[in-house]
């Protein structure tokens, strides 16, 4: 059984007990939604993570997906990457009142004492169709994948708070429209350099893993697409897509 609710924004939620995913959920939904829809389960069987990975999800942990349409071409459609993660941050923030805690990670983990608390997932399923699927550790953690850069954390362990998943998507969810409303009316830069206040390491040196190569340089900012750029001794490079490690 699911409830459906609309805050006064006119965004929608969706509350599940338990599905696969909330990418998949929201790709089946995609022909009933009337606006953009917040699709939250409090257990997902089959998570989806960056790159084909897998996406464990413990119970009392978040695992929500925002389903928007829109007329933007795909790049400018894509930003919406840094939107959620300056709204996740933010949330957060707010929640624990531990703002010092939490730092983002290029493109749009959030970390927590420098382990990984979240990740987020962007799928398009159709023309302008953008599926934003946000997973947050606020219970547990799961085990550490020995690929991933960073060792996963969880809010209850790293700071003793306990935050229900209903609780953060009532920040999260407002948090996220603030943050678009800045995108839509002043262009990328609010947004860039909202992200450059949250991000860690900045100016100091990174490696950035694509599927072909290894990168190594010092992170110097992001451009107008939101890749990184990294000075090597190459000269500066702007990498669309990566895995980043700290050295
Ligand atoms: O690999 C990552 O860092 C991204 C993980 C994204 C996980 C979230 S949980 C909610 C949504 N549903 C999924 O199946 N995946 C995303």
């Amino acid at each position: 059984m699911s409830t459906d609710r609309v805050w006064p924004s006119g965004v929608a939620k969706v509350v599940l007990p338990e599905t696969d995913s909330t990418m998949a959920e929201a790709q089946r939904r995609l022909g009933d939604l009337a606006g953009p829809t917040w699709i939250l389960a409090l257990r997902q069987t089959a998570g989806r993570g960056r790159r084909g990975r897998a996406w464990q999800d413990p119970q009392g942990n978040f695992a929500a997906t925002l389903i928007r349409k829109s007329d933007e071409p795909p790049a400018r459609l894509a930003l919406r990457s840094f939107v959620a993660a300056l709204a996740l941050h933010d949330a957060l923030a707010d929640l624990t009142r531990l703002p010092e805690a939490f730092a983002l990670k290029w493109p749009n983990d959030v970390l927590l004492n420098g382990g990984k608390l979240s990740g987020i997932l962007l799928e398009s399923h159709g023309p302008g169709i953008l599926s934003l699927g946000i997973g947050v550790n606020l219970h547990s953690a799961p085990e550490r994948d020995p690929e991933a850069a960073f060792p996963p954390v969880s809010l209850r362990q790293e700071t003793g708070l306990v935050i229900r998943p209903e609780q953060l998507l009532d920040r999260l969810a407002p948090a996220y429209e603030t943050w678009e409303e800045r995108l839509r009316t002043y262009g990328f830069d609010p947004i860039r350099t909202g992200f450059l206040r949250r991000v860690a390491r900045l100016g100091e040196p990174l490696v950035a893993r694509t599927l072909k190569d290894e990168f190594h340089g010092t992170f110097d900012g992001i451009d107008d697409n939101g890749a990184l750029i990294l000075a090597t001794a190459e000269g500066r490079r702007a990498i669309p897509a990566a895995d980043i490690f700290f050295p």
